[in-house]
């Protein structure tokens, strides 16, 4: 008699199918089942070698049936209320310590309000984090876990089996209860973001300033990719930059519409950013120039109206070498930003954040993976609260590349490019080494106007201004 799976997996989407693939391959019977039920037969057609492995159901009946309890059913379908509604279908099918899990990219607050109702409903919850796209799905994403250490441990052999490795290292690990998990994908995608605005933006430099082809900003980033910015994003860069539209012959990338989607993480991440007071101006930039792509109608309008600022650059203002270093500048900022704003939240959600492992599972399987990380998690290893700009190598890294980031902002202002997420990068790290800000005009108004008080300088007891007076 053949075993029932214990793992079972909804949704067989993009995400859902490749993971259900990955979960087979790794020598584990899985039930699966998708809302549309066509979808769920080409997925069985198109198995393989895997069919064995894979127990098709059409009700989620049968395919709650078709499980060995305790289950442990994945879910991976659209985040937001259609989670609620499967979770709604399933719960009366479950026995008490079935374990549901939500895979997709819930935003923590979510995510803890289902604990809440799992808690209530005497079904067992986890929310994990799961990133590296329908490759990494299939072949090894980083995934980050929520919720209680029992159910982590319950389901560690299988997600470290089908996580990426880095050297052996399984990318999987247990962030912390609740939410905790999809919080930290959360500043995943809000990093992925300011990332792609970032080589986004070097881009522009490339095309806009230097006159450049495509296939010229390909070479550049295919060169990057050998250096301090090997990662993912770089890489794919280089090829979506060398591809050619088999349509047109034109290079892929002159045809593709300049309006960027998102689904919404990383303006979460900004949000809650706010939320913490914890400023990461390079995600809000990327996000903002995101919410700007979209509109283009109002571009065009103002390009007819006032015109393109464009001018073009010469080698005399702006080269690839300090591009590149422009780049590992702004990357080491929105990283370090990204870090910071995980330690405030570990701190106001009381998770204890695993702050360097959190680097170490970046390493590998997810979008924004790339060499840097190792040093990172060294570093947070050194100190998991001080900004990344104070340790080592960063620091040293950023004196080096500083004058490079300058001088492209400024090349890039001057021939009228907006590069919003480099330029925000340089006024963070130019407000962290300016020890006197202008903050106190901004409690001088306050204070006139409000009443609001100020600190002085001094130790004299006088917390408000002589404005009445003048
Ligand atoms: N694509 C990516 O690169 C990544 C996506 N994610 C996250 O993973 C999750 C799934 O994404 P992805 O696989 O890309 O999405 P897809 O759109 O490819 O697949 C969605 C799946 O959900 C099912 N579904 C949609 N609506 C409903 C509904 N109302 N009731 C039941 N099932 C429904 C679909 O079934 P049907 O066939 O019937 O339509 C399909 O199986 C999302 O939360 C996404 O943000 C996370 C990391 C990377
Ligand atoms: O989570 C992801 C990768 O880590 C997804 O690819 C994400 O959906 C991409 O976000 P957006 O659609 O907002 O660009």
């Amino acid at each position: 008699m053949t075993h029932k799976p214990e793992y079972g997996l909804i949704g067989l989407g993009t995400m859902g199918a490749a993971l259900a693939l990955n979960i087979a391959e790794k020598g584990n019977k899985i039930a699966v089942y998708n809302r549309t039920t066509k979808v769920t037969d080409e997925f069985i057609a198109a198995s393989g070698a895997l069919r064995d492995q894979l127990v098709a159901t059409a009700s989620l009946k049968d395919f709650v049936a078709a499980i060995q309890a305790p289950r442990k059913i994945i879910l991976m379908v659209p985040a937001g209320p259609i989670v609620d509604a499967q979770i709604e279908a399933l719960v009366p099918l479950l026995d008490a310590d079935d374990l549901i899990i939500d895979a997709g990219n819930a935003h923590y607050a979510d995510t803890n309000r289902r604990f809440k109702e799992a808690e209530t409903a005497a079904y067992n919850f986890l929310g994990i984090g799961v990133s590296g796209g329908e490759e990494g799905a299939r072949h090894g994403p980083s995934i980050m876990v929520g919720g209680a250490q029992s159910d982590w441990e319950a389901v560690a052999p299988v997600l470290r089996a089908i996580s990426a490795k880095y050297e052996d290292t399984p990318c999987a690990e247990h962030m912390g209860a609740g939410g905790a998990g999809h919080y930290v994908k959360m500043v995943h995608n809000g990093i992925e973001y300011a990332d792609m605005q970032m080589i986004a933006e070097a881009y522009a430099v490339f095309r806009d300033g230097l006159g450049w082809t495509s296939t010229q900003v390909a070479e550049a980033f295919e060169q990057w990719n050998t250096g301090p910015l090997a990662s993912y994003l770089v890489e794919i860069s280089g090829k979506v930059s060398r591809a050619t539209d088999p349509v047109t012959g034109k290079a892929m990338l002159d045809v593709i519409l300049d309006q960027a989607g998102q689904k919404g993480t990383g303006r979460w991440t900004a949000i809650e950013a706010q939320m913490l007071g914890v400023p990461v101006p390079v995600i809000e930039a990327a996000v903002a120039a995101r919410n700007l792509s979209a509109k283009r109608d109002t571009r065009i309008q103002g390009a007819e109206r006032f015109g393109s600022p464009l001018q073009p650059l010469t080698s005399d203002d702006i080269t690839p070498e300090m591009l590149e270093k422009a780049l590992t500048a702004g990357k080491i900022l929105c990283y370090a930003q990204g870090f910071e704003m995980l330690d405030a939240a570990s701190r106001h959600f009381e998770w204890s954040l695993p702050m360097s492992n959190i680097a170490r599972v970046w390493r590998e399987g997810c979008i924004i993976r790339s060499d840097m990380l190792g040093d990172m998690a060294e570093a947070l290893d050194k100190s998991s609260s001080q900004n990344l700009i104070f340790s080592a190598p960063f620091c040293d890294m950023l004196m080096d590349c500083e004058s490079a980031l300058r001088a492209t902002v400024l090349a890039a202002t001057k021939a009228g490019i907006p590069v919003p997420a480099l330029a925000a990068g340089l006024s963070w790290f130019d407000t962290m080494r300016t020890a006197r800000t202008p903050a106190n005009m901004i409690q001088a108004q306050r204070d006139f106007f409000g009443a609001h008080g100020f600190k002085r300088l001094d130790d004299v007891d006088a917390p408000h201004g002589p404005w009445a007076a003048q």
